[in-house]
């Protein structure tokens, strides 16, 4: 306990500057470990991403560290407080936005965020102002005053993300901010919290599942699977630590077991990825080598290629190269889904 500490006592070194410091945290439920001991540091106005499938840990880290849930073992500092030392002081610091969408569907956007900034405490004074603010902020002055019932989902999602700031956090913490949205809304949150970085100068802290968000809005991404972090970096880092800068995507007419074990043999070749039935991703220092010696082995065989390509290493292969294996969007069963109306059906 804090309180039993003695004074000149030992404690761990973890870098107040930071906007989160995290340092060997661990989160058990009975004897299963959720997270094992996971150590990283968020700078100040970063945008930091926890990028890893379903159950990797990534909702109970941001659980410990926005005081929700407590530490097993080790710290975690945010904005300088220990959040199980000084829990209050860290909320105040920070918005949450959680997985689950929970604006009230029966009152108006406007009240929806009138309450929130009375819960923590906005004066009178300052509350007309940063609702009027956020509003403009996430896009939604027009709506102010419409049923959150009659907003779509990508709307809602961003009264939410309105919410999570009318208190002016310094701290933002996102769960699967776009989980559940069409792509077309998924951009238009990520260009939202993009200008709000910017313009409000916060760090923010977001979970996801979908690589080319992260790729897209982070300035480094730590890859967590199975409660370990396996990796962490900005996206061009990440991709420049998997061996083979190139990436063959090819596809075999016919469906072989052999194929894999052929492509492996070729020349320049690190890693080959079995995607679906006869489509293959061959990791490559020598992309237009590797092409050539790809097609004369078809050739060779008399085997027909339905389709060839050469692209960057992105963080799929990333993410494939520390845990063996795919983590492909469409893979990943939505987790989001919208609260029943009440009275509905
Ligand atoms: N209250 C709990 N009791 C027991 N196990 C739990 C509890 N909450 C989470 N877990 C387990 O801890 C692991 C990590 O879950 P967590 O929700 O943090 O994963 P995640 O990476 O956020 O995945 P998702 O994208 O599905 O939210 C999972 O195996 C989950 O089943």
């Amino acid at each position: 306990m804090s309180a039993s500490r003695k004074h000149g006592e030992a404690v761990m070194d973890l870098p107040a500057a930071a906007a989160i410091a995290v340092e060997k945290i661990v989160k058990r439920y009975g004897t299963f470990e959720a997270v094992k001991g996971i150590t990283f540091e968020v700078k100040d106005g970063e945008i930091f991403g926890l990028l890893g499938p379903n159950g990797a840990g990534k909702s109970t880290l941001i659980r410990m560290m926005t005081t929700l849930i407590p530490v097993t073992e080790g710290r975690a500092l945010v904005g300088g407080h220990d959040v199980v030392k000084e829990p209050n002081a860290v909320r105040h610091m920070i918005g949450v936005i959680p997985q689950a969408l929970t604006s009230d569907q029966d009152l108006t956007v406007y009240e929806n965020l009138v309450i929130y900034a009375k819960l923590y405490g906005v004066s009178k004074e300052k509350r007309e102002k940063n609702i009027a603010e956020v509003l403009e902020a996430v896009d939604l002055t027009k709506w102010r005053d419409a049923q959150t019932k009659t907003l779509s989902g990508g709307m809602r999602r961003r009264l939410e993300i309105a919410r999570g700031l009318v208190h002016d956090p310094r701290i933002f913490f996102l769960d699967e901010p776009t989980t559940g949205l069409d792509p077309v809304s998924r951009i238009a949150v990520w260009e939202m919290l993009n200008n709000l970085k910017k313009t409000r100068n916060l760090t923010m802290l977001l979970t996801t599942h979908y690589m080319e968000e992260a790729d897209r809005l982070c300035d480094r991404i730590a890859i967590v699977d199975h409660g370990t972090l396996v990796a962490l970096g900005t996206p061009v880092e990440l991709k420049q630590s998997v061996p083979g800068s190139n990436v063959v995507e090819v596809q075999f007419a016919r469906e072989s077991d052999e194929w894999k074990t052929r492509l492996e043999k070729l020349e320049d070749v690190t890693e080959v990825q079995s995607q679906s039935a006869g489509v293959y991703r061959v990791l490559t220092s020598n992309g237009s080598r590797t092409t050539t010696q790809l097609v004369e082995m078809a050739n060779g065989l008399g085997e027909t290629l339905t389709s060839l390509s050469v692209v960057n290493t992105s963080l799929d292969d990333v993410f494939v190269h520390y845990t063996g294996r795919q983590l492909r969007d469409e893979q990943v069963k939505a987790v989001f889904q919208m609260p029943p109306r009440p009275g509905g059906h």
